[in-house]
C-alpha cells in the first residue's frame, strides 16, 4: 500500500517537473496569461499573442528589428504617406492613382502600411491580395521603368523621414524582392 502511494506521488511530481521544463523550453504560455483582459473577438486575442511573441523574440535576440529601427508603426505610416504623395505626383505613374475612390485610397494606404510593417518584423499582418494578383494587367502590364518610379518614390520618402542608410537599404531590398511579381513587360 505504501509503495503504491509513493509511486503515485512520484508520478505526479514527475508530471509537474516535465510540465515546468516544457513551459521553460518551449515558452508554452498558458492561455490565461496571453491577455489579462477579456478580448471580444478571436482576432484580438490572436493579435495579442503575436505582439507578445514579437516582443519576447526581439528581447531575446538583443538585436533591434528593422521595424524598431524605422521608428515603429507611426514612422512607417509617415513613410507610406510620403510615398503616396511621391507616386501620385510622378509623371510616369501618377495616372494609376488618380481615379481611386477615397475608400480605395484609404484601403491601399492601410495595405501598404501593413505590408511594410510586417516585412520589417513588426506586429502587423498583411491581409491584401498578392502582388501578382493586384497588379496583373494594370495599364496593359506594368514595366520595369514604372516599377523603378514607384521604388524611387519609396526611397525619397525614406530620405525625407531621416531613415538611416542600413534601414533604407533593407526596405529597398524588400521593395526590389517584389519586382518579379509586379512587372509584366
Ligand atoms: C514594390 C512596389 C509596389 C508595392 C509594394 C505595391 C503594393 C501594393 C499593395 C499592397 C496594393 C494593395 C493590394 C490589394 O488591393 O489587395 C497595391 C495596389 C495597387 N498598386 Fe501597387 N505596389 C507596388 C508597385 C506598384 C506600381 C509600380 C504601380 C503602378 C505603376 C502600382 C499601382 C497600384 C494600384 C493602382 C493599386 C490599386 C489596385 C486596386 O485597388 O485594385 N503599384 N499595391
Amino acid at each position: 500500500m505504501k509503495i503504491k502511494s509513493l509511486f503515485t506521488k512520484a508520478f505526479w511530481l514527475g508530471l509537474v517537473c516535465i510540465s515546468l521544463v516544457a513551459v521553460t523550453i518551449f515558452r508554452l504560455t498558458p492561455s490565461f496569461a496571453v491577455s489579462t483582459t477579456t478580448t471580444p473577438t478571436a482576432q484580438l486575442s490572436t493579435t495579442s499573442t503575436i505582439i507578445a511573441q514579437y516582443n519576447s523574440d526581439s528581447e531575446r535576440s538583443g538585436e533591434r528589428t528593422l521595424y524598431q529601427r524605422l521608428g515603429g508603426y507611426n514612422a512607417i505610416a509617415a513613410v507610406i504617406d510620403d510615398t503616396a504623395q511621391n507616386v501620385i505626383n510622378d509623371p510616369l505613374i501618377g495616372r494609376y492613382f488618380v481615379g481611386l475612390s477615397t475608400n480605395s485610397g484609404q484601403r491601399l494606404r492601410q495595405f501598404l502600411i501593413d505590408q511594410f510593417c510586417q516585412a520589417a518584423g513588426g506586429p502587423c499582418i498583411y491581409t491584401g491580395r498578392t502582388m501578382k494578383l493586384s497588379h496583373s494587367g494594370m495599364g496593359g502590364g506594368l514595366t520595369n521603368s514604372e516599377f523603378d518610379a514607384f521604388a524611387n518614390g519609396v526611397a525619397l520618402a525614406l530620405d525625407k523621414n531621416g531613415v538611416k542608410q542600413r534601414a533604407k537599404n533593407e526596405v529597398l531590398a524588400f521593395v526590389e524582392s517584389l519586382r518579379s511579381q509586379i512587372v509584366e513587360r
